[in-house]
């Protein structure tokens, strides 16, 4: 069976290969590389054809009630790591700044703690491809996979949190995440020489203008108790320092924690691009809904026994959380089958996404030890 350090390595062997949505290749040999040394007498992979970079493993029951699932994201961002660790990302550019490669290692070892200890009921992992972007789950489950004997009764997931204690569990019933719309916006206007402005129409001061006339949604337009995000996180615009940019295009996301709110910064967006649409005589053209996902909504009576035990189990530090501006994909899975998706603490100084993300490895060993403790629980109650 692996040890801590053993998944600690394993981390580290993910860390060093971060691969974008649809592009996790390495990852997936590396998955299937580790999972092929794992005791096979309970365990079958299943590869997704549509899907290549997807996993699909069964580990069977003695005594099978229920399929119980368990989903770990794979995919990496496209960031540029900053640490000075020794086992930093090889792949320029890419970075596991969201802790997927953690993810991945609690899952394994929860696999191979269950490969080697036959479980009551069917467990099936997903190692899921595309959460930061492009819908992976979505588009795994439009595919069929959870179909036939590979059907999920109930699923259950994990995002590490760096604001919680290394290895502590955090968890609420209801909405944990929040739904999210991408935004694309790409305005118009006419490029020309630097000198001569006046036969020209600068779309680098158009964009300004709109980003800032944007930002004034949530905090002029939001009741600040329910609160929304819209997070303008990229701009392109021109090319060269004295030829004025014809167009610039901008991209961001916008977070609620109901689709009311969502809709109504939606709509706020595309007013205020109407106005300076008329007022810098450009064209502004919106795209909104580019790979919106749901809510995260947890299952309420799986979401009470799932707190239930972790708040009496000994080796367990839980903690009820708020929920989080934070998008997963996970919530169409759970629009669909019900589970539970929860907070695992890595207690890293810089946040998620940040390029000097470092999570504190020990939670992995304690995040599998609380997660096989509840999944044995689970599998005894007849419920
Ligand atoms: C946990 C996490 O960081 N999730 C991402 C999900 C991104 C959703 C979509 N691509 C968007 O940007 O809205 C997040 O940024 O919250």
């Amino acid at each position: 069976m692996l040890n801590e350090s053993d998944l600690i390595s394993i981390r580290r062997e993910f860390h060093q290969i971060p691969e974008l949505a649809l592009h996790e290749f390495e990852t997936h040999r590396l998955l299937e590389k580790k999972i092929k040394k794992m005791p096979q007498q309970f365990l079958t992979i299943r590869e997704i054809g549509e899907l290549p970079t997807a996993l699909l493993v069964k580990i069977g029951g003695s005594h099978p009630k229920r399929n119980i699932g368990y989903r770990a994201d794979i995919d990496a961002l496209p960031v540029s790591e900053q640490t000075d660790t020794d086992f930093r990302s090889k792949h320029e550019g890419v970075m596991h700044a969201c802790g997927h490669d953690l993810h991945m290692t609690v899952a394994l070892g929860l696999l191979d703690y269950f490969a080697n200890h036959q479980p009551i009921d069917n467990l099936i992992f997903f190692f899921q491809p595309a959460e930061e972007s492009d819908n992976g789950g979505k588009f795994a489950y439009e595919l069929g996979i959870f179909n036939g004997e590979w059907n999920v009764d109930e699923f259950y997931g994990l995002h590490d949190n760096p604001d919680l204690p290394s290895g502590a569990i955090g968890c609420r019933n209801g909405t944990l995440f929040a739904g999210t719309t991408e935004v694309n916006i790409t305005l118009t206007g006419k490029s020309g020489h630097a000198a001569y402005p006046q036969n020209s129409n600068d779309m680098v001061v158009a964009a300004a203008y709109l980003i800032t006339q944007l930002q004034t949604i949530v905090s002029r337009n939001v009741d600040p108790i329910e609160g929304g995000v819209l997070t303008l996180g990229k701009i392109t615009a021109g090319t060269i320092r004295n030829v004025i940019a014809g167009t610039a295009r901008i991209e961001g996301t916008i977070r609620g924690l109901t689709q009311k709110m969502i809709l109504h910064i939606q709509k706020r967006v595309r007013e205020v691009c109407i106005g300076i649409s008329l007022s810098f005589d450009c064209d502004v053209n919106v795209e909104l809904n580019q790979g919106g996902y749901l809510p995260v909504e947890n299952d309420p009576t799986l979401t009470t026994n799932f707190i239930s035990y972790m708040q009496n189990a000994n080796n367990v530090q839980f903690i009820k959380t708020e929920p989080a501006m934070t998008g997963e994909d996970f919530g169409y899975l759970l629009s669909k089958i019900p589970g539970t998706m929860f907070w695992l603490g890595v207690d890293s100084l810089a946040p998620l996404h940040s390029d000097l993300f470092d999570p504190n490895e020990s939670a992995i060993w304690t995040g599998i030890q609380a997660i096989t403790g509840f999944l044995n629980e689970r599998m005894t109650q007849n419920v």
